[in-house]
């Protein structure tokens, strides 16, 4: 049984000052919650501040990016050493908005799950076709190929904790969220694929979000696909209401 995950991504959105405020309108809100884990991943500025307002509460906090090496002479970047001496469990890889405006490719985002799985870091491995690739019958193509990359190397005795979101990336702040059947099926491949290369009981123990577009009117009809296992919630995670709405939807069915 997959335990569902509900993250929120706030992206640059937020001031230290304002993501306390969030925390403390919105941890009383979710404390007894138990049904599925539930992570933030703020800012870096305001990473330290979430971790030390969230501990030993049932909320978790990781980075939205890291590089893979320990350290070094590149400007702007934070290290998985820098995110374990924060105390950070969790770390967000290859979003699609690091893949277009950072020139993340393929090959970094392997490297940084190497990376993650050596320091423990709880790696949620961002993957999603472009609109044209979908129009152009090309997301199987680009799910596998994404998998395969981000995989390479990979042993399935490491794999315990590895996150997944699927993301089509026309629906990322768009408004128009995948249907369930849709993300549904994309789910699926993207499952089959962690299958080929890590095994079975790995790819049916691994949780795959869906992101783009999730709103607490859509969650629930989009958890109630098999394949789906949480969700990770750009806009509609930025006001506490919202997004408290859309983890109890999430797990009301
Ligand atoms: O990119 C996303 C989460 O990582 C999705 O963003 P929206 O929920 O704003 O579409």
């Amino acid at each position: 049984m997959r335990k569902p995950l509900i993250a929120a991504n706030w992206k640059m959105y937020k001031t230290p000052k304002e993501s306390l405020a969030f925390l403390s309108e919105f941890l009383p809100l979710v404390k007894d919650h138990t049904a599925s884990e539930i992570a933030i991943f703020p800012t870096m500025s305001s990473l330290g501040y979430v971790i030390e307002a969230t501990k030993g509460t049932n909320v978790t906090a990781g980075a939205q990016t890291m590089h893979w090496l320990n350290e070094g002479p590149y400007t702007g970047q934070t290290s998985p050493t820098m995110l374990e001496s924060i105390d950070c469990t969790r770390v967000l890889l290859g979003h699609s908005e690091r893949r277009i405006y950072a020139h993340e490719t393929d090959d970094m985002v392997n490297l940084k799950l190497k990376a993650a799985l050596d320091h423990d870091l709880i790696p949620v491995v961002c993957v999603g076709e472009t609109l044209d690739k979908r129009q152009s019958g090309l997301t199987e193509a680009v799910l596998r190929w994404q998998i395969a990359c981000a995989l390479n190397g990979i042993k399935g005795a490491s794999c315990g904790n590895v996150v997944i979101a699927y993301e089509p990336v026309w629906a990322i702040g768009t408004g128009s969220v995948a249907t369930p059947e849709q993300a549904n099926e994309a789910h699926a491949i993207i499952r089959r694929e962690v299958a080929a290369h890590l095994g079975v009981s790995c790819a049916s123990g691994m949780r795959i979000l869906y992101g783009g577009s999730v709103k607490p009117d859509n969650v629930a009809s989009l958890m109630s696909q098999p394949e789906i296992d949480g969700a990770l919630v750009g806009g509609a995670s930025l006001q506490a209401k919202s997004f408290v709405e859309i983890i109890r939807n999430a797990t009301a069915a």
